[in-house]
């Protein structure tokens, strides 16, 4: 069956969902709803909705699908719009990186979690944002995690399911608690350090001459300092609890490079380097 589907914020996420839909065959019709009218027109241009609007009731009106792709603080009020409109048929899921926050904003939002609400996180994106940044490989080998609830219908989780294994992602399941707290670890935490190293070394000043010779080891670590900063501010304010705990954590073993270092203790920092690079050898990539 092909499916009407409606997109809220048709950004990197949102339009790289689209455009594999579009490749898996399984649209209907694909409706792009923002509160920018200039981004809409963009993806329509691109191909990557078919049509847009700038009414959250009309975007949801028979849709199959509704998907929430804007950045977290967004979510609790696109919710309000869609509350009085949003069929009980329809399945709503979310892509957003923290979970337990976008679960409360759909509660405000909608007045309570419908049973065909899946919230849903792909591990996967770019450094880069918006509809131009799509691309409909951009799941494909990736995971994607959904996290649903007590009271989640199992019909809809296996739809959501299906639908990102369309895209060649391979779907996990997880509790929300335990989503909030690897991925602050796996990603918010790097991130917060990359965005921090490059505005720690812009403050020196001698930036200019400094950043003259950052070459791969310092480009392969900032990379995703990139990143939108209104997305990273949201991800930091939703995950604050896991966040600080894991933050924590690194704060007491940076101490314990600092102290190596100060005391010139070459084991125990040949140590930490081996463990780390074994570690990293042995799962990543
Ligand atoms: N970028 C990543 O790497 C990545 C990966 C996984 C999940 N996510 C999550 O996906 C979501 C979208 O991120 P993105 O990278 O696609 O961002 P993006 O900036 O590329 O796209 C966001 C879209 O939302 C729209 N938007 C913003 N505020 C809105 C509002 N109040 N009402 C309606 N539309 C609004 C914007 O016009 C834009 O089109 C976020 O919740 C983010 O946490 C991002
Ligand atoms: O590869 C990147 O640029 C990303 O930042 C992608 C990344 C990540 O940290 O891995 C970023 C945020 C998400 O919620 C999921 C994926």
């Amino acid at each position: 069956m092909k499916l009407r589907i409606s997109i809220f914020g048709v950004g990197l996420i949102g339009g790289s969902w689209a455009l594999a839909m579009r490749h898996a065959g399984m649209t209907h019709e694909i409706i792009g709803c923002s509160r920018s009218e200039n981004h809409l027109a963009e993806a329509k241009k691109l191909g990557v909705i078919d049509r847009y609007t700038l009414d959250p009731a009309e975007a949801v009106r028979d849709a199959d699908v509704v998907i929430l792709a804007v950045p977290l603080g967004a979510m609790q009020s696109v919710c309000k719009q869609i509350q009085a409109h949003l069929s009980p048929q329809a399945i709503l899921t979310d892509v957003g990186s923290a979970k337990a926050s976008v679960i409360e904003a759909v509660r405000q939002g909608l007045g309570e979690i419908p049973p065909r609400f899946v919230p849903g996180h792909p591990i996967a994106g770019t450094e880069k944002s918006g509809v131009s940044a799509a691309f409909d490989s951009l799941f494909d080998g990736r995971r994607v995690i959904l996290t649903p609830l007590e009271h989640t219908d199992p019909s809809a989780v296996n739809r959501v399911r299906g639908l990102w294994e369309l895209t060649g992602a391979q779907v996990e399941l997880m509790a929300v608690e335990e989503h909030d707290q690897v991925l602050a670890a796996t990603s918010h935490l790097p991130h917060i350090l990359a965005f921090g190293l490059v505005d720690c070394l812009a403050g020196m000043r001698e930036q200019e001459e400094i950043f003259r010779y950052a070459a791969g080891g310092f480009k392969d670590f900032t990379r995703i300092a990139s990143s939108d900063p209104v997305m990273w501010r949201d991800i930091c304010l939703a995950n604050r609890e896991a966040i600080l705990k894991i933050m924590a954590l690194y704060q007491k073993d940076l101490q314990q490079l600092t102290t190596a270092i100060e005391q010139g203790n070459g084991d125990e920092l040949l140590g930490i380097f081996q463990r780390a690079k074994a570690a990293r050898d042995r799962f990543c990539l």
